[in-house]
């Protein structure tokens, strides 16, 4: 009887382990996120009436998120390079939210241009007196193998990804330490958690990013009122392949991984929620590259396990490794 008891206990377990590993597969963030979605703030509360700053609002999923803020009552600041593709995401925004004309400023900047960042940010203090939210999300990527890639992709990537973030963010800090108040948020990515070829200096900045803030976190202690949200979608739908550099400014060569890409909506709603939420540290990404993101960060021993002779063909599947 016992016998039996035991093997029926087994079994239940071994039911509700298969039932956990068969729901972790149709998720598409991490626990914590999806803890927030399910019983935490929801952005239309907690995100009404900010002032919120978007670099790379004209394209891809700085376009979205302005897209999807302005149907919440927020003030808006587009910025990237293109002054037009700005004009059309503001007509966007104002056709389909609740904004008025004068809840949405344009103001183009380049993020590799440091030296605008200053009066970059006068000028929005100026329209709308304050700075809630500041979306570092402008960035570019690369395409292109190590050894096929110039120097000055390199020097780019670091330039705008990096570099660009940094210098806008120590533009606005002051103002949002003067009211201990305030959302910095940082689009990294999985790349710089999980290794993916073809993409060394994209994942080279987003990891430098990765260290700059965890430390500015540890700076803001007496600032509680400050929080940095630290985002890393896997692969989204947007512009980001198509802009991509290659290794000399040239060839137009896309790689051929599966790339399991993301709705652009479904990604910046879950952005949404950790800004709603304050959350620290967010993994968005559709299955199997969220599965392979943990497999990478919790797995011991993943290198040996993922060099071994199965383990060659589930990377290949996943796309964890280059075959050429
Ligand atoms: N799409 C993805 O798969 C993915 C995955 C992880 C992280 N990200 C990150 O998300 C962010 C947004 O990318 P996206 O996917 O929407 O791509 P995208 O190419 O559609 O948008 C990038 C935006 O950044 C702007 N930008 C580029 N260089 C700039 C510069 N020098 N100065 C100012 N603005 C500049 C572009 O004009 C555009 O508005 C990037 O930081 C990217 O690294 C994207």
């Amino acid at each position: 009887m016992m016998g039996f008891e035991f093997w029926m206990l087994a079994l239940c377990a071994l039911l509700l382990l298969v039932l956990g590993l068969l729901s972790f597969l149709w998720l598409d963030s991490d626990l914590t996120l999806l803890r927030a979605a399910w019983m935490g703030q929801c952005p239309e509360q907690a995100l009404a009436d900010k002032v919120v700053w978007i670099t790379g609002a004209s394209s891809g999923i700085g376009e979205e998120l302005a897209f999807q803020l302005s149907k919440l009552g927020v003030c808006l600041v587009l910025s990237a390079r293109r002054g037009q593709e700005l004009e059309r995401v503001k007509r966007r925004c104002l056709e389909n939210g609740n904004l008025k004309e004068k809840d949405i400023l344009v103001l183009p900047l380049d993020l590799a241009d440091t030296s605008s960042h200053d009066i970059a940010t006068k000028t929005v203090l100026q329209e709308f007196g304050r700075i809630d939210i500041l979306v570092n999300n402008g960035g570019v990527a690369h395409a292109s193998l190590v050894e096929n890639t110039n120097m000055d992709i390199f020097k780019v990537l670091i330039e705008v990804n990096y570099l660009g973030t940094v210098s806008l963010t120590k533009c606005v800090l002051p103002h949002m330490m003067e009211r201990n108040q305030g959302k910095i948020v940082v689009m990294k990515s999985l790349v710089g958690i999980v290794p993916r070829p073809l993409c060394s200096g994209y994942a080279a900045s987003k990891l430098a990013l990765r260290g700059f803030f965890d430390v500015l976190r540890t700076e803001l202690f007496d600032y509680p009122g400050i929080t940095l949200s630290m985002i890393c979608p896997g692969p989204v739908h947007s512009n980001i392949f198509q802009n991509a550099f290659t290794g000399d400014f040239t060839e137009t060569r896309l790689p051929k991984i599966p790339l399991f890409k993301m709705e652009t909506s479904r990604c910046v709603q879950l952005i949404l929620v950790s800004l709603a939420n304050d959350l620290e540290d967010i993994w968005i990404a559709n299955q199997p590259v969220l599965l392979r993101a943990y497999v990478w960060q919790y797995v011991p021993f993943r290198d040996w396990i993922l060099q071994g002779r199965y383990g060659k063909y589930i990377s290949k599947v996943l796309g964890i490794t280059w075959y050429r």
